[in-house]
């Protein structure tokens, strides 16, 4: 059966996460953090990859789902002929302050009538390729208590609900629920050497979740007419967040495909310098200081001594190595390979020195306290930066084809700089002004002469080439031009007329179908939602409010029930593509509410109080 993407909930702990299906299967989830193998895979392969099923006996889906208030505890709703059931599930949240292992808790009450219910967990370690040894225990809590071994990993199950480990590899429960009584399951991870863990106590779990979520979402200083899209995608960027050592995660999943049945398949459980930069500055200007100062040391600890050496992504824990490799899954509805790890880890993208130098700018900007290492960080990165900005590189995108003069890229290295600048003008930090100044005033000039097509009035993807780019898109954003400057506009138009799907959003470039195109991989791709989130903002930009209204509020509508996107939109087959829940999706919702919120007063004239949203532009 073809499970679409947007039919699953997300519930994550904030050291790991788990996709749950519509119809009450939990298909995904990593042990014990995001990057760790899979005990459940179903999402990419078949129900025999690992799953957990629990739903009403006969019924295929719920009535309605949705999420605890501003929180990521799911609450499912079944009702059949002889009764209700309301399914509440989450993970303990686990912040730096209070870590603990991972565990996933699904609670069933009874609301109304009878329910005839029934529980299937079938848990495969290693990817779906490792079969555990099973044992069970006599109730040592009252509790029906099973565990589940593979080499380092343990997984022990507690019901409140007689279970039993069937010949055919899962564990069951079949049970009643009657209006008022409730059922209560937790699995929990441990390392196998160490003893059982304590038993779980699911209901004060529940009240401290809600509490931990309930509290974080308040904190929130977004006031515009977008609260509830803002606050999901927030929320979810934050249980996207490593929260013991303050990296992000691109998402929680590998290889959900960009283009279903075809090669497009990454993996995304790494922190991106670029991702996690751009979701910092996202809770920033939404008044979320902790986590950009968790950030700023998990980036000091990963970057390490020599600037040269850095990389564009590290592992959650700021590890280097993350060999790519293809496993042996079915893939996502048959999209194969299925990769781990990540072979981008080794580009050069000279962008990341912008998004970098950008938000510890803008962390400056809004208060976040000084911090001399990260201050000579930004010198030395820049050091490194004045060797390589003309060089080709891999690009935003991270193509696979050959090295370009990447437009982007320049405009980037050139944020890098004036951030630098406006720093050390500030009187703030010192630094070699007037060499920087020139800097700044050379990379402005090199985009300028070869980056600009005259003839079309736009700039172009790489120097050279005719082709566009979405990533252009953010040149009025980063300041490198004002919006009222003619190429900005062109540049705009042409992206509209030249990347737009039929139903209105935006491509990042063109692809070549059947014959490798820039990124150096067969077939196509669907809207990348951050372009057409991009859109929106340049449209504020230049003035044209309504027509940026409407493409945003298209936008909002691509979202599932739950407020949740992938990477990109299918425009052929309507659907949500590539892995799920994504930053890079969420932060740009977040960032173009922002500008919706305070757009110029007039076109091309950007208001003092925007500063926060533009280190750039606003002066
Ligand atoms: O499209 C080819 C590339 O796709 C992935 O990169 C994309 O995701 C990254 C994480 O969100 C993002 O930072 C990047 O801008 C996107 O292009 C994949 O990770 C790459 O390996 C792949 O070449």
């Amino acid at each position: 059966m073809d499970r679409r993407i947007e039919d699953y909930a997300f519930i994550g702990d904030m050291q790991t996460a788990a996709l749950v299906h519509r119809d009450g299967s939990v298909d995904w989830l990593c042990l014990p953090t995001f990057d760790s193998p899979s005990v459940f895979s179903g999402l990419l392969g078949t129900d025999a990859h690992g799953m957990w099923r629990i739903a009403p006996v006969g019924q295929a889906l719920p009535r309605s789902r949705r999420y605890r208030g501003d929180t990521v505890i799911l609450e499912t709703e079944w009702v059949t002929s002889t009764g209700t059931v309301r399914i509440t599930e989450f993970m303990p949240p686990r912040p730096a302050e209070a870590p603990g292992v991972p565990q996933l808790i699904r609670i069933v009450r009874g609301v109304r009538g009878t329910v005839e219910m029934s529980s299937t967990m079938r848990l495969v370690f290693g990817y779906g390729q490792v079969i555990p040894r099973r044992t069970r225990f006599q109730r040592p809590f009252g509790l029906a208590r099973g565990l589940a071994v593979a080499g380092p990993d343990a997984v022990w199950s507690d019901s409140s609900v007689e279970t039993f480990d069937a010949p055919d590899g899962t564990t069951r429960a079949d049970f009643t629920i009657r209006e008022g009584e409730t059922a209560e399951f937790a699995l929990t991870w441990q390392h196998s050497h160490l003893p059982a863990p304590p038993a779980p106590d699911p209901h004060q779990a529940l009240a401290d979740a809600d509490a931990y979520w309930t509290g974080w979402a308040s904190r929130c200083t977004y006031t515009g007419q977008h609260t509830e899209a803002v606050i999901r995608a927030l929320v979810t960027l934050k249980a996207l967040t490593y929260a013991s050592t303050g990296a992000v995660v691109a998402a929680p999943t590998t290889s959900l495909p960009e283009e279903v049945g075809g090669e497009r398949n990454w993996d995304y459980r790494f922190g991106w310098l670029r991702d996690a930069a751009i979701t910092l500055a996202c809770f920033l200007r939404t008044g979320y200081r902790e986590e950009a100062g968790a950030w700023r040391e998990w980036l000091l600890r990963a970057v390490a001594g020599d600037p040269q050496q850095l990389q564009i992504m590290y592992s959650i824990t700021g590890q280097r190595d993350l060999p790519e490799r293809e496993i042996d899954l079915p893939g996502y509805a048959d999209s194969r390979p299925v990769r781990v790890g990540n072979a981008a880890a080794g580009q050069l993208q000279i962008d990341v020195y912008g998004e970098v130098i950008d938000t510890l700018h803008l962390g400056h900007l809004t208060g976040l306290d000084f911090h001399d290492d990260a201050h000579q960080l930004q010198l030395e990165l820049l050091r490194h930066l004045e060797k390589v900005w003309r060089d080709p590189d891999d690009g935003i995108w991270e193509v696979r084809g050959p090295r370009r003069h990447f437009v982007h890229s320049k405009v980037m290295a050139w944020v890098a700089v004036d951030r630098l600048v406006q720093l050390i003008e500030s009187g703030d930090a010192a630094g070699p002004l007037e060499h920087l100044t020139d800097l700044r005033a050379e990379i402005h000039r090199d985009v300028c002469e070869n980056g600009y097509d005259t003839e079309r009035n736009t700039f172009t993807q790489s120097y050279g080439s005719s082709e566009l780019d979405a990533s252009l898109l953010l040149i009025p954003q980063t300041g490198f031009l004002p919006p009222t400057d003619k190429r900005v506009i062109g540049t705009i138009e042409a992206i509209q007329r030249e990347l737009s799907t039929e139903d209105g959003f935006v491509l990042r470039y063109p692809t070549a179908g059947s014959s490798a195109g820039v990124d150096g991989l067969l077939g196509d791709e669907g809207a990348f939602l951050a372009c057409s989130f991009w859109m929106v903002e340049a449209l504020v930009m230049i003035g044209r409010l309504d027509e940026a209204d409407r493409l945003f509020d298209k936008l909002l509508g691509l979202r599932n029930d739950l407020g949740l996107l992938a990477e990109e939109w299918d425009s052929h087959h309507q659907r949500q593509v590539g892995n799920f829940p994504q930053a890079f999706s969420l932060f740009a919702l977040v960032l173009a509410a922002l500008r919706l919120a305070a757009p110029p007063v007039a076109a091309g004239v950007p208001r003092d109080d925007a500063l926060v949203l533009d280190t750039g532009y606003v002066r």
